[in-house]
């Protein structure tokens, strides 16, 4: 078995009127990853989704998915997803709509049964699943879209946007889920805007921008490539404070941030900063963030200069 669930190069999806929505992606995924596919709005991101999932084709690709060329159908058993939005008719309830999904896949109702109450219960919907769709909340109805998406079993799940409207007790869940099914050996796609949920569950992040890939690679290298160190500084004489800024070091709010990553380098400071009679009152060593790295990647490509969601409150982007 190939260590690749997804080996493609030069994809390119031309939509009539000529929107370039991918210009060229070339993309590796390792079997058993959580990775995240990220961009700003109208990056391409569902377009590649929706390439692999074969709801529409490419105008070229080469490479495989689950082994397989691009747009195979039936490759599809061996795919779970959860489309942004999911909407379901409302007059089903939560367990018909996860047998529905089932059908969809040739599951046989036998094997569905059992499996349909196993994860209607593992996305906290167990008292629920009798219950009609129509009633739920949206963040019920996405837990109910994550259970569908799961119920073929299958070795590659598309999520998009799948803790949209969720709780924060449910997101906690849905990471949790998350560490199971890479425990499981899944490949699992998230797409979400909110980066600080990404970095908390992904392996690996792809920044897609303008249809093309600006960054791609396992997170913590990525975030690990920005290190600074904050060491949190009682009274000081001013002269005395200033003697210390250079290319490397500045002050921030008290803080002397050291630019570097090496931890010999921020010892000699601490021993100047002690003889000159300054309390230190803190050392902390800070990666960049998911948010850090994307605002780099894409810079001004964002609409909105922006992601999606709210951002949350965050120092300065490491230099
Ligand atoms: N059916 C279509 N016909 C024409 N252009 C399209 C179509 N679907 C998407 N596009 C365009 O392709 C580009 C990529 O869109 P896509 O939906 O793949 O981006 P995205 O990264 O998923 O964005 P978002 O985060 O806003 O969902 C955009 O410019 C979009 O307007």
């Amino acid at each position: 078995m190939s260590e690749w669930v997804l080996d493609l190069k030069g994809v390119r999806k031309v939509y009539r009127g000529g929107v370039e929505a991918l210009r060229g992606v070339d993309l590796q995924v390792p079997r058993g990853t959580i990775f995240g596919l990220l961009g700003p709005n109208g990056a391409g991101k569902s377009t590649l989704v929706k390439i692999l999932t074969t709801i529409i084709r490419p105008t070229a690709c080469e490479g495989t998915f689950l082994g397989e060329a691009v747009g195979h159908k039936p490759t599809l058993k061996r795919v779970g997803y959860l489309p942004e939005h999911a909407r379901f008719p409302e007059y089903l309830t939560a367990r018909e709509v996860v047998h529905m999904a089932a059908g969809l896949s040739g599951m046989q109702p036998a094997v569905t049964r059992g499996r349909a109450n196993t994860l209607l219960e593992r996305v906290g919907l167990g008292d629920w699943q009798n219950k009609k769709v129509g009633g739920f909340s949206k963040g019920m109805k996405q837990r109910v879209g994550i259970a569908q998406a799961l119920i073929n079993d299958p070795e590659v799940i598309f999520l998009d946007e799948p803790t949209d409207g969720v709780d924060p007790a449910g997101r906690r869940d849905f990471r949790l889920l998350l560490e199971e099914l890479r425990k499981e050996g899944k490949t699992v796609f998230v797409n979400s805007h909110l980066l600080g949920e990404l970095e908390m569950v992904c392996d690996r992040v792809a920044i897609l921008s303008k249809g093309e890939i600006k960054l791609e690679g396992a997170l913590k290298d990525l975030t690990g490539r920005q290190v600074e160190y904050r060491i949190s500084c009682g009274k000081i004489d001013s002269v005395f404070k200033q003697s210390f800024v250079n290319d490397g070091t500045r002050w921030e709010a008290g803080d002397l941030v050291v630019a570097t990553a090496a931890a010999e380098e921020v010892m000699p400071l601490l021993d100047q900063l002690r003889a000159g009679g300054v309390v230190i009152e803190g050392l902390v060593r800070k990666s960049a963030s998911l948010e850090d790295v994307f605002m780099e990647a894409v810079g001004t490509d964002t609409p909105g200069a922006a992601p999606k969601a709210a951002r949350s409150p965050q120092p300065p982007a490491l230099k």
